[in-house]
């Protein structure tokens, strides 16, 4: 169960060179689950995660975690949809976030073993990052960022170019990471997906909270129009 959280994003907005991009927002993500945040392309969806983690400037509101921000910044992980690797090993990219925390090296190998045998990447650890299929990448991002046990894990469209095995390997990672506790909030453009994975949903539609609950009640009961012709797959203006 995560310490961090409630998450509470009071009255938040952010403007660029004098365009909305998100907001008026309100909103409060309770402790435990797996958010997903939907709607249509534009629709502030990345925004809205940035915001969240504290990326983003905000040009009006708060986001308040229940510990000071940047105290709670230590206790999140982000992944975003093209994983960045480090032109390492990926043993060592497995290694570089636990090193930062000045963890000692036995219990980092410890830390690393594991995690490269749940991401099944174990083959693979001496080989350079860079060289990992996309699939590959984005489990070896998923165990960067899920090996320091964070209380909440953010992620950006984790499967948006990959084929439907690594999906399946992706969200049962996600799965197992949601059994020990981890609180994930994460976008997704696959219905399917959203279903599949969340508790509870957040449609966005130009910039702003359309309509929020229940993954249960949200998806077989949409309570507004835009949210029916979305699920329909009509477009949206
Ligand atoms: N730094 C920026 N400066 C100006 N406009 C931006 C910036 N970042 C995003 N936008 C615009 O803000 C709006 C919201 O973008 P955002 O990426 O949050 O939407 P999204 O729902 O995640 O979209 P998609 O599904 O296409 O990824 C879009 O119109 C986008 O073009």
């Amino acid at each position: 169960m995560s310490t961090i959280l409630p998450l509470s994003l009071v009255d938040v907005a952010v403007y660029r060179r004098g365009k909305r991009l998100l907001g008026p927002v309100n909103l409060t993500l309770k402790s435990d689950g797996l958010t997903m945040i939907i709607g249509p392309n534009g629709s502030g969806k990345t925004t809205l995660l940035r915001v969240m983690h504290g990326v983003e400037r905000l040009s009006k509101g708060s986001a308040q975690w229940s510990i000071p921000e940047a105290e709670a910044r230590n206790h999140q992980s982000y992944v975003f949809q093209t994983p960045i690797m480090l032109r390492r090993s990926v043993a060592d990219n497995l290694r570089y976030p636990l090193q930062l925390q000045g963890m000692a090296r036995g219990d980092i190998e410890d830390r690393v073993a594991q995690w490269s045998a749940r991401v099944n990447l174990k083959d693979r650890m001496s080989l350079s990052a860079t060289r990992l299929s996309g699939g590959e990448k984005q489990r070896l991002a998923l165990a960067r960022a899920l090996i320091r046990r964070p209380d909440v894990l953010f992620l950006d469209e984790p499967c948006a170019n990959l084929d439907g095995a690594s999906t399946r390997d992706i969200e049962s990672i996600l799965q197992g990471a949601l059994t020990e506790g981890t609180r994930i909030i994460m976008t997704t453009h696959d219905l399917g997906q959203a279903k599949r994975l969340a508790s509870d949903a957040v449609f966005m539609l130009h910039g702003c909270v359309h309509e929020t609950g229940a993954a249960e009640s949200l998806f077989s009961a949409p309570q507004t129009v835009e949210l029916q012709a979305f699920f329909r797959g009509d477009i949206i203006t």
